[in-house]
């Protein structure tokens, strides 16, 4: 036996599979409770290596479970150009996962012989695997874990430490471009941005900076925000208050764990449509300007306090993605003809955006809004087919991805320009958008950047961008069945093919409510199937999910009580 195999047999060896467990690779990768992990980060590590020789690049590997509890832990893997892992190699990853202890090696074989790999000839010296973590207590181990997986095969792991998601997916893109490669780091990261922010903050008629209070839901996002306000000019940092934050104090890891991501963050805030801990402070920031990140910070949205009842007034993904679509849409329409002629611009969504955002863009900003699976993997695919594809998860997961040609359009002609102020600052603010806005994923600290930026630079108020258009009542639920695998749906998820008799049970609900829209699909992050539902009043948004819920529970084999 090689040594190579047996040091690959010996770590599979010590760290084995949960008993009885089967590995799946969810929406955004494993995520699973954190005891039954070990074995997945030691394969996962392998893999990743593995990714990188047969693509000659960096690759990255991050240890998060997101909006997950703290309980939780999983593993998000990063390709080269700082995307999710190809979907082609998500089955690699399941096999390896599940593969009997001492089969791992073999498998791994299979793999590189089905790849043309040869993980044992001599390792190049210029590549390794970005390792980065969360906050949560089990993290490092995990990391540590992936780490001795991608040495055991003759790997490399770059441990960047506690970072937030957005921050991994940045180091691995940066560090595969040459023109980037120096900012392949955390403080890369930050200088990109500080850069980038106060570019267009500058082109801004000059207003004091509202005030601002970010929720970091005891998430990763609370220190790194930090550190990223703390490294902007003075000039232009925003008027922000970062509230539940970890303290990184041992005395108090387990309070802290225990409050990550509960009752607080972005998924609380968008799902139950209710106020996070501490944001906002009432009466007194009433009408304030808040926003909440998620476990680790991929995600964000905004909202505020609004009238006597303190109701909460929501800027979810769908509106963020408004908000650059139209400001996008503005730039592009200060610029010559010949500048945008044959450029497209898409809003890519899902089938969980709000029926009044899709209208919006499609009506009024006149821009394509085709719908793709959820996972942001899916509607980063769609949207690298435009030239600006503007692309957002109802949740607040999504970023805007610029056309490399589209680029290097706007750089060439931008000396040619001088003579034309208006044109001119658009391309300035076009190109400091692409360099602000993540080109990799999803990232709450650049949207929160953008968003600031965007307000300010069109003098717009949160009345104003509140009224692109008023979302239709929806709600969303969830429940548990006995196998949410056996629930399948149709490409875009809004239609359960098995088992029909869920359909038809869901069709004729539908049919009983005025701008009725609902749909049942299984969560691939969470053993649960989700219900979403619109209708045109909350109350009957309210019920029609409910009865949904109670049909998945009736038809699907629900456990536990059945929801009322
Ligand atoms: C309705 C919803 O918000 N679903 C989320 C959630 O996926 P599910 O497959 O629905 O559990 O987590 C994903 C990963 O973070 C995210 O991409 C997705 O949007
Ligand atoms: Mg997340």
């Amino acid at each position: 036996m090689s040594s190579m195999k047996e040091a690959v047999t010996k770590l599979a060896a010590a760290h084995p599979r949960a008993q009885g467990a089967v590995y799946r690779y969810g929406t955004a990768g494993f995520r699973e409770a954190a005891e039954v992990l070990d074995a997945v980060f030691v394969r996962v590590g392998m893999l990743s290596w593995v990714r990188a020789l047969s693509t000659r690049a960096n690759v990255g590997l991050m240890v998060t479970a997101s909006h997950n509890p703290h309980r939780d832990n999983g593993v998000k893997l990063v390709d080269p150009d700082g995307g999710m892992l190809s979907q082609s190699w998500e089955s690699f990853a399941t096999d390896l996962c599940n593969a009997q202890e001492d089969k791992v090696a073999d498998v791994l074989e299979r793999i590189c012989n089905e790849i043309g790999v040869d993980l044992a000839a001599k390792t190049p010296s210029d590549i390794h695997v970005f390792v980065g973590w969360d906050t949560r207590t089990h993290s490092p181990r995990l990391a540590d874990l992936a780490a001795q997986g991608i040495e055991s095969v003759g790997g490399a792991a770059e441990r960047i430490g506690v970072v937030t998601t957005p921050i991994l997916h940045h180091c691995v893109r940066s560090s595969n471009m040459p023109e980037e490669a120096e900012l392949a780091s955390v403080e890369g990261y930050r200088t990109k941005l500080g850069r980038a922010f106060a570019t267009l903050v500058r082109t801004a008629k000059p207003s004091p900076a509202p005030q601002l209070v970010v929720d970091a839901a005891f998430g990763v996002g609370g220190p790194c925000f930090e550190a990223l306000l703390a490294s902007l000019d003075n000039e232009v940092r925003p008027k922000a208050e970062i509230r539940n934050v970890p303290t990184g104090e041992a005395a108090k890891a387990q309070e802290e764990a225990d409050k990550l991501n509960n009752g607080v963050g972005a998924e609380h805030v968008q799902k139950k449509l209710l106020f996070p801990e501490q944001v906002p402070n009432l009466p007194d920031e009433r009408g304030v300007r808040c926003c909440s990140f998620d476990g680790d910070a991929d995600r964000i949205v905004y909202y505020r306090a609004m009238g006597e009842s303190d109701s909460l007034n929501l800027f979810d993904g769908d509106k963020i993605a408004c908000l650059y679509t139209y400001f996008i849409q503005m730039q592009m329409a200060a610029l010559p003809d010949a500048l945008t002629s044959g450029v497209k611009v898409g809003c890519i969504q899902t089938a969980y955006a709000n029926g009044a955002s899709t209208e919006y863009i499609t009506k009024k900003l006149k821009v394509d809004a085709p719908r793709t699976k959820t996972g942001v993997k899916h509607l980063h695919h769609k949207a690298v087919e435009y030239d600006v594809g503007v692309y957002f998860e109802a949740n607040g997961h999504g970023t805007v991805l610029f056309g490399r040609e589209f680029i290097s359009r706007l750089r060439e002609a931008a000396p040619g320009l001088e003579d034309d102020a208006t044109a001119s600052a658009a391309v300035e603010t076009l190109l400091a958008l692409e360099q602000l806005i993540n080109q990799a994923t999803g990232d709450a600290m650049a949207d929160l950047l953008a968003v600031e930026a965007i307000l300010r630079a069109d003098s717009m108020s949160l009345d104003d961008w509140d009224g692109f258009y008023t979302d239709l009542p929806s709600r969303q639920l969830k429940c548990q069945v006995a196998d949410r695998t056996a629930i399948k749906t149709s490409d875009d998820e809004s239609r359960v093919l098995e088992p029909a008799s869920l359909q038809d049970a869901i069709d004729s609900l539908v049919a009983q409510y005025k701008s009725g829209r609902a749909f049942a699909r299984p969560s691939g992050t969470e053993d649960a199937v989700r219900v979403y539902a619109e209708a045109d009043t909350s109350a009957a948004a309210d019920e029609l999910a409910t009865k949904v819920l109670q049909a998945v529970f009736d038809h699907a084999g629900g456990v536990g009580e059945r929801p009322n």
